[in-house]
């Protein structure tokens, strides 16, 4: 077709036939739609009908085959392969499936492999098993492998035992490798090999403890749970044991006592089958889980192959059903379990093995493996290397202050300089015997003599026996975020959660732990550098910080301020299940959502309660360690910083509804990660109230308009002195110091955000817990034709746990305790659960998934 277009195509605009976009497209397209077909769900699907059909066929024929073989055995002989053509219809065959099947069941167990022929239904009966349900239920590989196994042994072995007998019990390969080792090593010599490599092959498979049969052991003794062990050591989990066994006896452990950690089922990296000895609780670590669905297979192979290498995995899934896990994100917050039973048919029979092992940590930042952090050259350095130092305006001022205080008869007895990027500090030794208020009481007369405005006296400075007069440069220098990034400061911090806010006077870099301040309130009139203090703090976490270990709730009643995060809502922000927008402008959203943290804090204090330990950092590292079980609810608990850009506004609109819950995030959260930045134009009194100072010890105040402001936000005047552009005072572990603020600017956030917003990201935002409002709930009457939407999940969560507890239900599904206990009053109304029985957990009514379901059919 190409050709003949070229044909008739003018000389010049004839082109090579491989540059013909037309050619190409055509070959591409046609590329194209075999491999959306080969990709076809319909298709896996036809091709498991199809593998189960042979399943069945071959299984009719084999078996049919073992009482009609002498009969037709004779005719497949004579008629060969032409038995199967059509016109031969006066050959009549006794096989249930007629000639084919004979012929077939001829071909496997004559001429192939005897009674191990049954082996091949099995391949087809695992095949279509697996295309049918679209995932692995069977691992190919493995059972590849066996069957290889099982034909060589099992036939041979049926090809010796049976020797004299007529039908083809090993077939002809287990009759010639038979023969040929009776042969080479005689009857006696054979049997032995056989039987050697039968019991090795168990010995594999099973890592038969031979010592336990020496022992003697007590009456009715549970072989797994032969040492006293807490109860929170051992993960009960025969199925997904399977496999750690399996990896146990590749990796030549000897049975012990130890539970089982199943590695991460849909991990982005090689998940490693974990174990862990029991005298700890045990840990099974959730997978790194949120991994996009077109890579999910291509990690299951890698994890295959790991596998194969390293020993076989155990495969873990979330409670969620597979529908609902493309909706939820895998995050940490989802529960995981271990596979059903019918994970691995061959290992169904295994009892789980619990072996002491080493296991590496876990690592959270698996998650997005190739997550990079963003480089410092998207950030610009707006020319601030240097601090530019004028000597003439030093000596100029240093005069003057002298000639001033000369004025007012105090005389000095040294004087220093220290230049900042936007203010000098003059420190003054006074001379002996001039009172210090005296200086103080001077400020302002100082201040005019100087004729510069924000003029700061500070008398005496703390820990020195000097005054300090802080006089504005008039030629400011910027502070640039990258030179505060890139200092060593910064780069070799071990803070939590280190945020490089700006530099001293004396030119140190300021970088604090917010995790330690634990929350930080800002307050500055408007243009004095809030927005630029906000970005740069958020842009400091986001270049320390990977996105397992941090999560932003925004909140921006401007609507424009923090829109520029919204790139990295799938990296780093955290929403409201069902919200569409993770940036909250919103008030009555800002409500939900701060009830939803003081949720989330609450859910993570009973984690750490239930992990006895006092806060996120021990609950963590026992989390890495493997201590904590995922089937608890245990998870990695990732850093969630709270930024609300005008607080003001929302107290004016909201008032105490906003600032409860904020008044119990600032009061609790600080142990479970959960930090708050807040920043108001107005820090009034009725805004800034005694509760919130209270809990804010961290605050920072850039220019603000009076000395009264000044005071709200710092206890002390000052900060109406600053001269703006990101000047500020930090009152923080009861020093102030004054700062310049680092700049970043729009176009800087933008360039991260984007730079961060283009790498692989998790399915969607952290999902804060569901909150539904009580006032909206109340009054309505338990009923069952109004069910709660997670009804269904409930149910299912409380009878594949057996256990009617609310707090499994709060726990797993992130819920508020409200909604869990009106939950369990509508599964109490089904029937799925007995009555509230106080403190103890309600009976579990419903025993099964199957009566679960019907019962969930009924109610429709
Ligand atoms: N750290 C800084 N260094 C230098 N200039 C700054 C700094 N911070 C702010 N500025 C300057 O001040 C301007 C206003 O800053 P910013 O937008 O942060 O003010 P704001 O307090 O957030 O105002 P508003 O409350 O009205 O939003 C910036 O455009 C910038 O030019």
């Amino acid at each position: 077709m190409s050709k003949n277009k070229l044909k008739t195509e003018k000389p010049e605009s004839k082109k090579p036939r491989g540059n013909d976009p037309n050619v190409l497209k055509q070959e591409k397209e046609a590329e194209v739609k075999v491999k959306e077909l080969v990709k076809d769900e319909r298709t896996h699907k036809v091709m498991g009908v199809v593998c189960l059909l042979l399943a069945v066929y071959c299984f009719i024929a084999f078996t049919s085959y073992l009482f009609t073989w002498e009969e037709d055995q004779d005719k497949v002989f004579r008629y060969s392969a032409s038995i199967l053509l059509m016109d031969m219809d006066n050959v009549k065959v006794e096989n249930l499936l007629g000639r084919l099947g004979a012929f077939v069941s001829h071909w496997f167990f004559y001429k192939g492999f005897g009674i191990a022929s049954y082996l091949f239904c099995y391949l087809f009966f695992i095949l279509g098993v697996n295309f049918i349900v679209g995932r692995r239920v069977f691992r190919i590989w493995r059972n590849v492998k066996y069957l290889l196994f099982g034909l060589v042994f099992i036939s041979t072995t049926a090809a010796f035992v049976s020797s004299f007998a007529d039908f083809p019990w090993g077939g002809a390969m287990g009759e010639s490798i038979s023969k040929w080792m009776s042969g080479f090593l005689g009857r006696t010599g054979a049997a032995l090999l056989l039987m050697v490599a039968g019991l090795a092959w168990l010995i594999w498979k099973y890592n038969l403890d031979f010592s336990k049969w020496l022992e003697r052991k007590p009456k009715a003794e549970p072989v797994t749970d032969s040492v006293a062990v807490p109860e929170s050591a051992v993960v009960s989990t025969p199925p997904p044991a399977h496999a750690a066994t399996a990896n146990n006896r590749k990796n030549g452990l000897k049975e012990g006592n130890v539970s089982v950690i199943p590695p991460p089922s849909e991990t982005e990296g090689p998940a490693e089958m974990q174990l862990i000895e029991r005298s700890e609780s045990i840990t099974l670590i959730p997978p790194p889980a949120q991994v996009h669905e077109e890579e999910e297979e291509e990690i299951e192979e890698e994890v295959e192959e790991e596998a194969e290498e390293s020993g076989p995995l155990l495969y873990i899934e979330e409670t969620v059903e597979p529908a609902s896990r493309k909706k939820k994100p895998a995050t940490e917050d989802v529960a995981w379990e271990i596979k059903p039973p019918v994970v691995e048919e061959e290992d169904e029979e295994e009892e789980p093995v619990r072996q002491p092992v080493q296991m590496d940590p876990y690592e959270p930042t698996l998650d997005l493996r190739d997550y990079k952090y963003p480089s410092l050259e998207l950030l610009d350095n707006h020319n601030t290397e240097k601090i530019v130092q004028d000597a003439g305006e030093l000596d100029r001022n240093k005069n003057q202050i002298i000639d001033t205080l000369k004025n007012y008869d105090i005389s000095i007895q040294k004087i220093s300089a220290t230049v900042g990027p936007t203010v000098t500090l003059y420190e003054i030794v006074p001379a002996a015997g001039v009172r210090i208020s005296r200086i103080k009481n001077l400020e302002d007369d100082i201040a005019l003599s100087l004729s510069a405005l924000g003029i700061r006296i500070i008398a005496p400075i703390p820990g020195k026996g000097t005054i300090g007069i802080e006089v504005p440069n008039v030629k400011k220098s910027m502070v640039s975020l990258r030179n505060l990034l890139a200092s060593e400061k910064f780069q070799q911090s071990s803070m939590e959660l280190p945020i490089a806010i700006g530099k001293k006077i004396d030119n140190e870099n300021f970088i604090a732990d917010l995790a330690k301040m634990p929350h930080l309130l800002m307050a500055g009139a408007t243009g004095q550098g809030k927005s630029v203090g906000i970005n740069t703090l958020l842009v400091s976490l986001l270049y320390k910080k990977h996105p397992s270990q941090l999560k932003f709730v925004l909140v921006d009643p401007k609507k424009v301020e923090l829109s520029l995060y919204k790139l990295i809502e799938k990296h780093f922000l955290a929403k409201l299940p069902g919200e569409e927008e993770a940036i909250i402008t919103d008030t009555k959203k800002v409500i939900h959502t701060l009830n939803a943290l003081c949720i989330e804090m609450d859910l993570r204090y009973d984690l750490l309660k239930e992990a006895g330990t006092r806060n996120i950092r021990e609950y963590n590292n026992k989390f890495v360690q493997r201590r904590l079980n995922p089937q608890r609810g245990h998870r990695y608990l990732p850093f969630v910083v709270l930024v609300i850009d005008e607080f003001a506004d929302l107290i004016m609109t909201a008032g105490k509804e906003v600032e409860m819950p904020i008044a119990r995030l600032a009061q609790l959260a600080r142990a479970v990660g959960i930090h708050l930045i807040i920043a108001t134009q107005r820090p009034s009194v009725n805004i800034i109230t005694g509760t919130i100072k209270a809990n804010f010890p961290a605050r920072i105040a850039f220019k603000v308009s009076s000395k009264i402001d000044s005071r709200t936000i710092l206890d002390i005047g000052g900060a109406e002195q600053l001269i703006g552009q990101g000047d500020m005072l930090v009152s923080f572990n009861g020093e102030l110091v004054r700062l310049q603020c680092a700049f970043v600017d729009t176009p800087e956030v933008e360039k991260v955000a984007e730079y961060i917003g283009e790498q692989r990201a998790y399915p969607e935002a952290y999902l804060l817990p569901e909150y539904v409002d009580e006032k909206e709930m109340e009054g309505k009457e338990i009923s069952l034709q109004d069910r709660d939407p997670l009804f269904e999940e409930a149910a299912r969560v409380i009878v594949q746990n057996q256990q009617g507890s609310t707090s499994l239900l709060q726990r797993r599904m992130k819920l508020g305790y409200n909604r869990a206990g009106r939950l369990m009053d509508q599964l109490e109304a089904a029937g799925i659960v007995g009555p509230n029985m106080g403190s103890k957990a309600r009976d579990v009514i419903v025993k099964t998934e199957a009566d679960l379901e019907e019962i969930l059919n009924d109610l429709g």
